[in-house]
C-alpha cells in the first residue's frame, strides 16, 4: 500500500519557555493531513543548511511568519517598518528552493513563503506596503481569529495562466495579513493573480513541470470552505501523490 507523501514544512526559530525552538503553527500541518498528506516539520540552523532532509520528500511548504526575509537578502537598507527577521528561516529557505525544484519535490509557498520564492528568484519585496503611493493596506485586521482571517480583499485572476487552470474564474475573494509584498518579480516567475491596486498575489514558477505556485494570502485558513483555497491544496496534493508514485516505481524498477 503506497504510503501518504511526506510534505517538508519549514520552521520558524522563535523562543519557547525561554528556549529556542523550532515552530510551526498547526493549521499549516492540519491542513496536510486533511488534504492526505503526511506533514515533517524541518529544522532551520542559519549555519548548517541541510539540503539533504529534502530527499525523502514530495512535497515543500513554506508557510507564512510574523517575521520577514532580511532585506539585505534582496540589496536594500531596512525600512523602519521592518522589525521582525528570522535569520535561520532565511538561509534555510533561499537554500531549500532551487534544491526542491531541482529535486522535483511540489512547492508550495503561502504569505512569508511566497515573499522568500520572489527572493530566492531575484525579486525585491515592498517593507511597508502600506507606505506605498497607490497601494492598500494589506495588513491583518484587529479581531479573533475569524476576523484576522476572513476574506478582505478579491484578487483578478490572470487568464491563461496556472492559477486560472487550476481554478477557473476571473475573480476571487482572499484574506490578507501581510505588510510586505513583491515590488519586483523575479526573473522566473509569472504573476498568476493581483490584488485591486495591482500588487500581485500569486506567482508561479515558469519552467517547473510540476505544481510550483505560491500565493500572498492563506489558504490553508477553513480552506474546504473557500473554492479556491480548496483547488490549490487539491492540486498541490495531486502533486505530492503524483510524485510519490513515481518514485515508487523508479524504486521497483531499479530493485
Ligand atoms: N511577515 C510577512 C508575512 C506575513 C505573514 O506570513 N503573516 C501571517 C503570520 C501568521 C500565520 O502564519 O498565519 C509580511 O508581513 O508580509
Amino acid at each position: 500500500m503506497q504510503s501518504r507523501p511526506l510534505v517538508g514544512v519549514i520552521a520558524c526559530r522563535r523562543e519557547v519557555e525561554g528556549h529556542p525552538a523550532h515552530t510551526v503553527t498547526d493549521k499549516y500541518l492540519t491542513v496536510l493531513r486533511d488534504y492526505g498528506l503526511a506533514p515533517v516539520i524541518l529544522p532551520v540552523w542559519e549555519g548548517v543548511v541541510q539540503t539533504d532532509l529534502l530527499r525523502p520528500l514530495d512535497g515543500l511548504l513554506l508557510t507564512g511568519s510574523y517575521s520577514n526575509v532580511e532585506p539585505g537578502r534582496y540589496g536594500v537598507a531596512r525600512a523602519p517598518e521592518n522589525t521582525h527577521d528570522d535569520r535561520h528561516r532565511d538561509a534555510a529557505a533561499l537554500a531549500w528552493i532551487p534544491a526542491a525544484l531541482d529535486m522535483g519535490l511540489a512547492l508550495f509557498g503561502i504569505c512569508r513563503g511566497f515573499q522568500e520564492i520572489n527572493v530566492a528568484f531575484g525579486g525585491t519585496l515592498h517593507q511597508a506596503v502600506q507606505m506605498v503611493p497607490g497601494l492598500l493596506d494589506h495588513r491583518e485586521p484587529e479581531g479573533d481569529r475569524e476576523q484576522r482571517y476572513a476574506p478582505a480583499h478579491d484578487i483578478e485572476i490572470l487568464p491563461g495562466g496556472r492559477l486560472e487552470a487550476l481554478y477557473p474564474q476571473p475573480r476571487a475573494w482572499v484574506n490578507s495579513l501581510h505588510q510586505q509584498g513583491i515590488a519586483s518579480l523575479g526573473p522566473g516567475l509569472v504573476a498568476e493573480a493581483v490584488a485591486p491596486d495591482g500588487l500581485v498575489e500569486a506567482i508561479s514558477v515558469r519552467d517547473a513541470p510540476g505544481f510550483a505556485m505560491a500565493v500572498q494570502w492563506h489558504p490553508e485558513w477553513r480552506t474546504p470552505e473557500h473554492p479556491l483555497y480548496d483547488a490549490l491544496f487539491q492540486a498541490f496534493a495531486g502533486a505530492c501523490v503524483a510524485r510519490r508514485h513515481a518514485v515508487t516505481i523508479t524504486a521497483a524498477a531499479d530493485a
